[in-house]
């Protein structure tokens, strides 16, 4: 395809292109003794899951967003030599395994057909559902993994971001979604609908999660700080960008280190190209880090200011309305947990949101946003929500 129309320049064009994972055999994975490690809050009704998530597909379809499948693309892409050598490499580098179970892999995967290898890639494998040889896997019990799965794929958020015509491949920060950037960057590299996209950041970099990276505007990011994104994966954010000539604004928002607000996304999402969704109980003091290009190459650094202002000024309105959750503090931690704050826009003033949020959902009805319910009970045991779970590829310009 060619990258004509291709690109992502705000949070609420209209969106043409978006990359979802319809959640698979890797949730099947999760059980009450990994799930923490893998974060998960629950174990999902995987079956249910599907559905809801088939739910999601249809209202973006409904609202005429192609839908493009992570593992299809994977799959496609590794129909090609090259990525499948590459990526088995990457597998097999893991030096859990030790070189005799490497080797073993090694040799496994390569014989693999394409699907039944993204499959492994995703959903990870079990020392007992093959035969391999050597000391490792005598001594590993039974379950254990010798590709760990992905489960948090689902959230396709994170592990890539386009700005302007290019895909960043992000470099995630917990353990457990270490590999999903190996994924996405095969994709983005081998996948024929991508050739010619030109890739920046990578996921052997600093920590960078796409659920902190927020474009309020054509050429103003806001990045949030804190427990996925570092402060030198937000600097090298902002002299990529600035490099590229991608945007003029960075903001460098901190937030709480908390499994809570793990990512910007989690308390703020823009509904309409002048308003944003906040939570209340943050709404008050969140706050930002204006950085611009300087002279010789630096970064210019202004004072940290209120986030709503620094925000209007650099993206040249007069006010970033806010639309807060709810008054009382409780139903508004409650709704935020459940990932009420995380919308996704198909347009302007139209937001995917959890229909279980009753109190956002009502505030953003309120403020003129039409919300557009999917139900997200299993979904959301995996702490996301419609934002999380979507890679916007394409939106019309504002
Ligand atoms: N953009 C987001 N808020 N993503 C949510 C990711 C949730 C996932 N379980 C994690 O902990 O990484």
């Amino acid at each position: 395809m060619a990258t004509h129309g291709i690109g992502v320049r705000s949070e609420v064009g209209r969106l043409r292109t978006v990359m979802l994972h319809r959640p698979g055999p890797e949730l099947s994975r999760l059980t009450p003794r990994n799930n923490d490690a893998l974060l998960f809050d629950g174990i999902p009704w995987v079956e249910r899951a599907q559905a809801e998530h088939d739910g999601f597909a249809g209202a973006l379809r409904s609202r005429g967003v192609e839908v493009l499948y992570l593992s299809e693309l994977l799959a496609q892409a590794l129909a090609l030599p090259d990525a499948r050598a590459q990526v088995i490499e990457q597998t097999a580098s893991d030096l859990r395994l030790g070189d005799i179970l490497r080797g073993w892999l090694t040799e496994w995967l390569g014989a693999l057909e394409p699907d039944r290898l993204a499959r492994v890639l995703m959903a990870g494998l079990r020392n007992d559902e093959v035969e391999a040889p050597g000391l490792v896997t005598a001594l590993l019990a039974a379950h254990d993994f010798l590709i760990d799965p992905l489960p948090n794929l689902l959230f396709t958020r994170d592990s890539s971001v386009w700005v302007g015509d290019r895909v960043m491949i992000t470099s995630l920060a917990m353990q457990a979604r270490r590999r999903e950037t190996q994924l996405t960057e095969l994709i983005y590299q081998f996948h024929p609908r991508f050739t010619g996209v030109e890739r920046i950041h990578g996921w052997q970099r600093e920590h960078l999660e796409g659920g902190d990276v927020l474009a309020l505007c054509d050429g103003v990011l806001a990045v949030g700080v804190g427990e996925r994104t570092t402060p030198a994966g937000a600097e090298r954010l902002a002299h990529t960008v600035f490099g590229l000539g991608l945007a003029h604004t960075v903001l460098a928002v901190p937030i709480d280190q908390d499994r809570a607000t793990m990512h910007l996304d989690t308390i703020c999402t823009m509904v309409d190209v002048d308003a944003i969704l906040m939570y209340p109980n943050v709404a008050h003091r969140l706050s930002a880090y204006p950085v611009r290009p300087g002279a010789n190459g630096r970064l210019w650094i202004g004072p940290r200011e209120h986030f709503l202002d620094v925000a209007a000024a650099a993206m040249g309105i007069e006010r970033l309305r806010l639309i807060d959750t709810g008054l009382d503090p409780v139903t508004a931690e409650r709704e935020q947990w459940d990932d009420g704050n995380n919308t996704l826009c198909v347009a302007p003033k139209v937001a995917i949101a959890y229909e279980r949020n009753e109190v956002t959902n009502a505030r953003l009805g309120e403020a003129g946003i039409e919300v557009v319910p999917i139900a997200g009970s299993e979904l959301g045991s995996g702490r996301g929500g419609p934002r999380c779970m979507s890679c916007p590829i394409s939106r019309d310009p504002l």
